[in-house]
């Protein structure tokens, strides 16, 4: 198995920089069916793009490298432990050459291995069979998406759609309802697998288990190819769109699958994963331990960049948005004059600040003048060239919302003017925006090789000793676009989509599958 080694890299580096082709093939088909100049037709432009430039960097399509899980079929008598060794050993390296980011955090001290190595991760799982080649699948499947799984036990009230039983009906309800709590969080439009039955455990072992379906295929079991086609024709109307700006297209593909149950329990659990969605596989060769074929990437090759990614005119021919340029230090008076709904291009210097940075600022001094200042909450991948001088490997947002017990109070403390990152924040937030005087803006979720083509330089960085995604890294952008999603008068876009998207659940509300 002298070429195993090899193969890993291979795998883990392709997972991370290309997208595979049936994900492709689900995102050029929402692409056209979102009417030109809206801002669903604008993010997918911009997702598009950062597809193209991951495959032509050959770097992470999203900053967010997840936990990698890796699923492994072995004839008979093949060495396990040799695989793990060697896959463990493909992840360092990933990792040192920047096609993943450092993602592994001891729970309890915080401290970040570094290479992607630590109890628990990565995750590699095995299982025997009767043929003579190895099947080698990897996820990547970031945190934002992560915690946006959801699992419910039947029978339940749900917000908009009353009682889920435990029958069939039951579990629709369920697997409507999980895609509207995930709102834009998970970086709509996303992908789910549905787990049927099973305990808690196994239950969501199942639902991931559908996330390596291949997105055309079809179910075999009758009763769930009906339930997966119910849930993506009607799902599409909830209209949370791509990033929960609204729109055509909410979810990409529903994949159900369903094991036995005790007779107590009856959990449906659903496994999030955002449009990054990057999942492959290969067959190996378990002499040589080369690769024999590579798997998703059958049948036709779309062209993403087909409707052209014309952003500006994209932007602009949008009645509601006008593009507004924006530098730090930003005063109030510029501030209160931003709407939901415009576009800012930001150049000059921001600051990443994400979890630790947020607790930290809380009781502590920040480590640069925050006065009049854009935060952005991003993790990114950064690599030291050979000169020492970092380099942004990728940068896109985070999720906001986990920032909310603490955005409005450190907006006030150091006069922060405006916070970046996706998905949006909630009442406290929006509330601080107002008395304050301060902007939430929406960049595009997982397009992290499109913005970090915005960051000309890094300009410093504080609180390394958090990990490479937790620092206070002082980026120098030029033209780094996102939306006004709250403003400084009360509004905020997100409220809007969840409370819509609330009334269109609602409408599903009666029996459909007896
Ligand atoms: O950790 C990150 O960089 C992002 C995360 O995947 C998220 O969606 O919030
Ligand atoms: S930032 Fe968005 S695209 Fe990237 S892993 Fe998180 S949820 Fe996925």
């Amino acid at each position: 198995m002298e070429k195993l080694f090899e193969s890993m890299y291979k795998l883990i580096v392709e997972t991370s920089t290309n997208l595979p082709k049936d994900v492709r093939r689900a995102i050029y088909e929402a692409k056209l069916k979102e009417n030109a100049g809206t801002r669903a037709a604008m993010s997918l432009a911009t997702i598009s793009e950062n597809i193209r430039m991951a495959d032509e960097n050959v770097s992470p399509i999203c900053q967010d490298t997840g936990l990698p899980t890796f699923k492994i079929k072995v004839p008979v008598g093949v060495n396990q432990l040799k695989i793990k060794e060697v896959i463990k050993e493909a992840i360092a390296k990933a990792t040192k050459d920047g096609k993943l980011r450092p993602n592994s955090v001891d729970s309890l001290t915080g401290e970040n291995s570094g290479d992607n190595l630590g109890e628990g991760t990565p995750v590699i799982k095995f299982e025997q069979w009767e043929k003579d080649y190895m099947d080698v699948r990897l996820i990547l499947k970031g945190g934002g998406c992560e915690n946006k799984n959801i699992q419910y036990s039947l029978p339940c009230e749900l917000e908009g759609l009353g009682r889920a039983g435990r029958d069939l009906d039951g579990i629709r309800k369920c697997i409507l309802h999980s895609v509207y709590q995930a709102q834009g969080q998970g970086c709509s439009a996303g992908f789910i697998g549905v787990g049927i039955g099973g305990d808690r455990t196994s239950g969501y072992e199942l639902a991931k288990e559908q996330l390596f379906r291949s997105v055309d295929d079809v179910n075999p079991n009758e009763d769930l190819r009906k339930l997966e086609e119910y849930i993506m024709e009607n799902a599409n109307k909830l209209g949370i769109g791509t990033m929960g700006f609204g729109g055509e297209t909410t979810l990409l593909g529903c994949k159900i699958g369903a094991i036995n149950r005790i007779p107590a329990s009856f959990f449906v659990s659903v496994a999030y994963n955002c449009w990054a969605f990057r999942r492959l596989g290969v067959y190996i060769d378990p002499e040589s331990g080369e690769i024999t074929k590579w798997l998703y990437q059958d049948g036709e090759d779309v062209d993403l960049s087909n409707p052209p990614a014309n952003e500006e005119a994209a932007a602009s021919s949008d009645s509601e948005s006008r593009v507004v340029t924006l530098e730090a230090p930003i005063t109030e008076k510029q501030i209160r004059e931003l709407k939901v709904g415009d576009v800012v291009r930001i150049n000059g210097i921001i600051y990443t600040g994400r979890d630790a940075i947020h607790k930290y600022l809380m009781d502590h001094d920040s480590p640069v003048d925050l006065n009049g200042q854009i935060i952005y909450h991003c993790g990114p991948v950064m690599l030291k060239d050979e000169n020492g001088n970092w380099e942004v490997k990728a940068a896109g947002p985070t999720t906001s919302i986990r920032e909310e017990p603490y955005q409005g109070d450190i907006m006030k403390k150091f006069g922060v003017r405006a916070v970046m990152g996706k998905g949006g924040m909630g009442p406290k937030t929006l509330q601080a925006l107002k008395e304050h005087g301060g902007v939430y803006l929406n960049a595009i979720g997982g397009a992290a090789q499109y913005y970090a083509e915005c960051i000309k330089s890094v300009e410093g960085v504080d609180l390394l000793e958090f990990g490479i995604p937790e620092a206070m890294w002082h980026l120098r952008v030029e033209n780094f676009t996102a939306v006004v999603t709250m403003d400084s008068h009360g509004n905020s876009l997100h409220e809007d989509v969840d409370k819509s998207s609330l009334e269109k659940l609602a409408q599903f509300k009666e029996p459909v599958f007896k």
